[in-house]
């Protein structure tokens, strides 16, 4: 049966990293993007930025959108103090089982909650059937063009509070200039930007930050 890229970078994965150690399958998943096959995992650059932001941040309620291969899921559940929690959304079954995998090789699985589907459809139950209150951190890495509504659908359905803390990567490369619009003028957030590199490469990309004001 041939494989996918996602479960070339899984058996590398189990094969190279060491089981239980969250930075070993973070490098390990580097090495093999660096070296053999180019993915879209936020990556080491960018992903250093994203981890002292999480740092920063010390989030109890987190919320991911684009588990991909559960890269970020990781950098960012091994941050989480005890207790902390993060709900990870992602739409595609094939990843979503990859990204499983990969954190519980990693030893985060009481940490990390995986939920499949299209975040406009997930979003809406966060409240009452996954019992969150509202988020302190959220990383956007999914579709480009869902950044914008997914984040006015978290306004509304009050999963933000004043603080909360909004990160979202490509808003270069691929580009996300709706939500750049929107976060920087609706007078709602207080930006940041962090210049980087698309993951694995030298073209330009970018995270920002979007502090909602509540
Ligand atoms: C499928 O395009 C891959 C690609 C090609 C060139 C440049 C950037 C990207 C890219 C990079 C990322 O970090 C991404 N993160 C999340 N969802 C994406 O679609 C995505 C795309
Ligand atoms: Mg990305």
């Amino acid at each position: 049966m041939d494989n996918t890229k996602e479960q070339r970078i899984l058996n590398y994965v189990l094969q190279n990293a060491v089981k239980g150690d969250p930075q070993s399958v973070v490098d390990t998943i580097d090495k093999y993007c660096y070296e053999k096959e180019w993915a879209m995992n936020v990556g080491d650059e960018k992903g250093s930025i994203l981890d002292k932001i999480v740092l920063d941040t010390n989030p109890s309620m987190c919320l991911e959108m684009g588990a991909y291969c559960g890269y970020s899921a990781v950098r960012i559940a091994q941050l989480l103090k005890p207790g902390a929690r993060l709900l990870s959304i992602e739409k595609n079954p094939a990843n979503l089982a990859i990204a499983k995998q990969v954190v519980e090789f990693a030893g985060l699985q009481d940490k990390v909650q995986f939920v499949e589907g299209p975040s406009n459809e997930v979003i809406p139950q966060l409240k009452k059937k996954y019992e969150v209150d509202t988020f302190d951190f959220v990383f956007l890495d999914h579709i480009k063009d869902a950044y914008t509504p997914d984040t006015k659908l978290l306004e509304t359905c009050g999963l933000l509070r004043k603080g909360s803390v909004l990160v979202a990567d490509n808003v270069i490369c691929p580009g996300a200039p709706e939500f750049l619009q929107y976060v920087r003028t609706s007078g709602r957030y207080d930006c940041t930007n962090y210049p980087s590199h698309v993951e694995y490469s030298k073209n330009k990309d970018a995270l920002e930050k979007a502090v909602f004001r509540g």
